[in-house]
């Protein structure tokens, strides 16, 4: 098979968005997502939330998912209560993305979880988040950096082998790591940054947000197994 793989992007609504003479609940997703899947190679297609029964359907349409940031997972889905710090839930997102992440994980499409993304996927495998951490968002809505090292030999090390720099903006972490996962980077503070499947498969999160910088070789790595399996027919 040849072309451009498939990359689905998922999608949050938004209760009220303005734009031209229009305010309106819209399907949104900041630009840089489609920008940089389409920088690293693919098509983006993007996908909100919908009836968690029809994920597999969705996922049998593409060649690769990524996970979008943002609002804080419900506690109850990794066995927890709320604590005060945490946002209030968005339940509806929350079944909707981890039924598509169960869904990838099945089909064995390759998959790259953003922030939220990240923390979803721990949660499907059953890992937990701490629920509150300082000192990696400055101000709401104000994006930070800091320095991020790779665990060499990780999937994550061989598409960025040195210590970067990326654009940060949350105030949650994983905890425990779901079954099967493996750390594969840390801030400075021992914060999990990246996590990934060690067993077979292009299965990668990372908490901090690509979309919001210049490097691409995360979304690359994962173009490339999304062209992989197309290539095999896997997907
Ligand atoms: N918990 C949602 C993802 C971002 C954050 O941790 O703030």
């Amino acid at each position: 098979m040849t072309g451009r793989p498939l990359i689905g992007v998922s999608t949050y609504l938004e209760a009220g968005a303005r734009w031209g003479v229009w305010e309106l609940e819209a399907a949104l997703l900041p630009a840089g997502y489609p920008r940089l899947v389409q920088r690293a190679g693919a098509l983006a297609a993007m996908l909100p939330p919908d009836d968690p029964v029809h994920a597999a359907a969705a996922v049998a349409r593409l060649d690769g998912l990524v996970i979008a940031g943002g609002p804080d997972v419900e506690p109850v889905r990794y066995g927890a209560r709320p604590d005060p710090r945490t946002g209030p839930p968005s339940r509806a997102r929350d079944a909707w993305e981890l039924a598509l992440i169960e869904a990838a994980l099945t089909a064995g499409i390759p998959l790259l979880g953003i922030c939220r993304g990240m923390q979803l996927l721990n949660i499907a495998v059953g890992g937990t988040l701490v629920q509150h951490i300082d000192g990696h968002t400055k101000a709401p809505g104000a994006f930070g950096r800091h320095p991020v090292k790779p665990v060499p030999g990780t999937r994550y090390a061989d598409a960025v082998p040195e210590e970067t720099s990326v654009p940060t903006y949350h105030h949650q972490s994983v905890d425990r790591l779901g079954k099967g996962l493996v750390a594969s980077a840390h801030a400075a503070d021992g914060t999990v940054e990246a996590i990934e499947l060690a067993s077979a498969g292009w299965v990668l999160g990372i908490q901090w947000h690509p979309e919001m910088g210049e490097d691409v070789r995360v979304m690359r790595a994962l173009v490339r197994a999304a062209s992989a399996g197309r290539a095999q027919g896997l997907c």
